[in-house]
């Protein structure tokens, strides 16, 4: 793998919400460690004319608001240029390239470019197509094209935005973004799997009943209403993130940690999984819309009245479901996965729940012992909790359940960095490990194609669900109807052990 961080960075959208409060502050942090040396350019683009000063002024004043007052801020914000351009224009990437190969000479950036998609995506295809015509990556270095979310909104348009940007980079090249891979305990489940001997043996259909993957947020849809209508919690979360996440807790150990082995591992789950079509959908799956109701006391509006959103709107913010991987490993095993808007409560956990053991000699008849759970700590806390059962203090045989808790905030005391900054460092470095790969999105797409055709023909019976709550009960049913129940998250808190 490369450690080569002197790199020109091109952030088309570079006056968007994303460029504001992720990128940013990412490349503020790398700087501020020391990771990117000075040998490093960012040109900000997009339409609305503004001078280099007021994009720097800009830049140190989105650092500032998401880290409060930094050093080194003007010196960090001078590596900042702006070009004003319009991305459906040919003739803009005339004058980009000249300002390119300006930056790159005079900086000694060796040829290396970075093109950040930060922008709506039915704009990636073309300006992947005009960076090759035009000239922009036709360098002595390395180019890599990185892409945001959604990539596609469908299989079909998937393949054929696929093909627009293959056109101009290849596979290698692509590094398609998905900020979930970047968070601190995603990439710890590896680790967690493979680097202990006493999970791996029980990581298996013969030891675990079932695992339960929650990421829910109270924001609502916000300023993103027309984007989300023709998205969803199917497209917007489940495509990527959860399928990402299954993806990762179900795999085999590879051969080795390479980019190539984690891939090729990741994208078997994807084969395996069961394809859930037809009348099924609504066996394995439950969608639901958020009615009015209230969210930290205070009064919020059903999604139907959410700016840019249809009145008679048809689009899911909820969705849970059960992913079955038909395959020797997981036959039988449920994933239960819910993801939703203007929930409970903003957090992503793991649960994993062990199988019961053959006979309770400990509680008396009329209590039932309970289940062992690993639970992974995503977000907002970071960590592990095992939940045991170990002899109740002072009673003669009686058992309770105890955590043994690890927290990466309480043991490391410090704020784990964000998901882009890690993902944008591992791009300077070239390493796509954390990248998704095309037939991990193909796989994905293909699976979730299936029930939104057939959601795209319903009408779902929304709102269903009071915003503040987790969800419409049917997602309840799901779970009840195999016998489990989804663990109350709020109760599972890392820090929360006896
Ligand atoms: N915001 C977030 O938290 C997340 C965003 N994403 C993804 O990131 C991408 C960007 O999202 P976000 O930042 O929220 O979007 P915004 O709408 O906030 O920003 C869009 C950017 O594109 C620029 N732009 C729009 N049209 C053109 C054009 N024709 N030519 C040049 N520039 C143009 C805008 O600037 P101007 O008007 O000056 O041209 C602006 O800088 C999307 O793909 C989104 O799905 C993914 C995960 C989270
Ligand atoms: O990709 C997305 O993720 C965010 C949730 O991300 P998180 O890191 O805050 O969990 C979600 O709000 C957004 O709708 C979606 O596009």
């Amino acid at each position: 793998m490369e450690q080569n961080m002197t790199t020109l960075i091109m952030i088309f959208g570079a006056t968007g919400d994303l460029a504001k409060r992720k990128l940013f502050p990412s490349l503020y942090r790398l700087f501020e460690r020391g990771r990117i040396a000075n040998r490093f350019a960012v040109i900000g683009v997009a339409r609305r004319p503004l001078s280099n000063d007021q994009f720097q002024q800009s830049v140190k004043d989105s650092v500032t608001s998401a880290l409060g007052a930094k050093q080194n801020l003007d010196q960090f914000a001078s590596h900042f240029y702006y070009q004003s351009h319009d991305v459906t224009d040919s003739n803009s990437y005339i004058a980009l390239k000249k300002l390119a190969d300006e930056i790159d000479t005079h900086n000694h950036l060796e040829g290396n470019r970075i093109f950040y998609l930060a922008m709506a995506p039915e704009f990636f295809g073309s300006i992947a197509l005009h960076l090759k015509a035009d000239g922009l990556t036709n360098v002595k270095g390395y180019k890599r094209l990185v892409i945001e979310k959604p990539f596609g909104h469908d299989l079909e348009s998937a393949k054929e935005l696929n093909e627009q940007i293959r056109t101009a980079f290849s596979e290698e090249e692509i590094y398609r973004i998905d900020h979930y891979l970047g968070k601190e305990m995603v990439r710890n489940i590896e680790v967690i799997r493979f680097a202990n001997a006493i999970f791996e043996p029980l990581w298996n259909n013969r030891y675990i009943s079932n695992i339960q993957i929650t990421s829910s947020e109270t924001l609502g849809v916000e300023e993103r209403g027309r984007y989300y209508e023709s998205s969803g919690a199917l497209r917007d979360m489940l495509q990527n993130h959860m399928m990402q996440i299954v993806a990762l807790l179900a795999m085999e150990p590879p051969i080795s940690l390479t980019t190539k082995e984690i891939r090729l591992e990741k994208v078997r789950v994807f084969r395996s999984l069961r394809t859930i079509k037809g009348e099924a959908v609504n066996d394995y799956f439950v969608r639901g819309q958020y009615g009015e109701g209230e969210i930290d006391q205070k009064k919020v509006p059903k999604y139907r009245d959410e700016p840019m959103v249809n009145n008679e709107s048809n689009t899911e913010t909820f969705v849970a479901g059960k992913v079955m991987i038909d395959n020797f490993r997981w036959a039988g095993v449920p994933f239960y996965i819910r993801t939703g808007k203007r929930m409970e409560t903003k957090s992503t956990k793991i649960v994993i729940q062990f199988k019961d053991i053959p006979m309770n000699l400990y509680y008396r008849p009329e209590k039932e012992l309970s289940p062992n759970l690993l639970v992974i700590h995503i977000q907002p806390e970071e960590g592990i909790t095992l939940h045991l059962n170990a002899k109740k203090a002072g009673s003669h045989l009686d058992a309770q359940e105890v955590k043994l808790s690890f927290s990466n905030t309480g043991t490391y005391a410090m704020n784990t960095p964000e998901g882009y900054e890690k993902l944008l460092f591992d791009c300077m470095r070239g390493d796509a490990t954390n990248f998704t790969h095309w037939d991990e999105v193909a796989y994905s797409w293909a699976f979730v194609d299936e029930i939104s055709k057939v959601w795209d023909q319903t009408k779902g019976d929304f709102p269903n669900y009071d915003a503040g709550t987790m969800g419409p009960k049917a997602a309840d049913e799901l779970l009840e109807k195999d016998g489990f129940f989804w663990w109350p998250i709020n109760n599972l808190d890392v820090d929360n052990c006896r």
